[in-house]
């Protein structure tokens, strides 16, 4: 399956990074389709405005509805017969998990991401849209940015890296953080000292059910550590399982 991403955002050299390392390598590969657009090819006007003072007053601009308009209009329809699936990156939108990451990659082939900037944009556009297209607003974390560009950086790996063939290796995606609940566990290479740290013996015994044990191990005690939330939603999970097998 190729996934399809559309971009449209004011700042189209932000999107430059998805040329490079695995992300590049999947759009060659033809498992991801990655198509930026500047919004302000969708103006009118000498200076290319996609921005106006806010309805109501208050500080900053806000973004014009038309140009998104025009630009939605005609990117979403790029694909006749196929529904695009309408993300746009904000703070007050629903969290962007791992789990959120692993339903976009699985259940869609189109996402159109929107990127915002100024105070955001028009709420009219979200109405239009969201009763054309499957709309869903969503959010990196609890902190503030600029525009919906580096979140869509970060979306767009955790969702690209999910689609079968993009990681060579797909057993590395079963043991990282937030697979399966819990956090990674310590990885070590040669030497085996270094400046006087020692990998753990058990990772040079050889015992590969006692280097397992000991890695689920080391991923409860860290998720315990870093994010006792994680570990209390994976232990009512385990409950939720062994009450299912009974
Ligand atoms: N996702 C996300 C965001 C944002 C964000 C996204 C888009 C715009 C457009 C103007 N300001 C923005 C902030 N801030 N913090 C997050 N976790």
């Amino acid at each position: 399956m190729t996934l399809r991403v559309d971009v449209v955002t004011i700042f189209p050299d932000y999107l430059a990074p998805l040329e490079l390392s695995l992300i590049g390598k999947a759009q060659r590969d033809g498992l991801l389709e990655v198509h930026v657009h500047d919004l302000r090819d969708w103006t009118h006007d000498r200076h290319r405005t996609v921005d106006d003072t806010p309805y109501g007053g208050g500080a900053g601009m806000v973004m014009r509805p038309e140009p998104w308009g025009e630009a939605l209009d005609e990117v979403c329809r790029a694909l006749p017969g196929r529904t695009p699936h309408l993300v746009v990156p904000g703070p007050g939108g629903d969290r962007f998990t791992q789990e959120v990451a692993y339903r976009l990659a699985t259940e869609d082939d189109w996402l159109v991401f929107l990127c915002g900037r100024y105070e955001g944009i028009d709420e009219r556009v979200y109405e239009e849209f969201s009763a054309r297209y499957p709309l869903s607003v969503l959010s990196l974390g609890d902190y503030v940015l600029n525009g919906g560009e580096v979140a869509v950086l970060a979306m767009t790996e955790a969702i690209a890296r999910l689609v079968p063939g993009v990681i060579g290796n797909a057993a590395s995606l079963v043991e990282e953080s937030h697979t399966g609940g819990l956090l990674e566990y310590p990885v070590y290479t040669k030497p085996p000292v270094w400046r006087d740290h020692e990998v753990p013996p058990v990772l040079l015994s050889g015992h590969h059910g006692a280097i397992a044990e000991w890695r689920d191990q080391q991923r409860l005690e860290r998720t315990a550590r870093r994010r006792p939330d994680l570990l209390e939603a994976y232990e009512a999970q385990q409950r939720r399982g062994a009450d299912d097998a009974t």
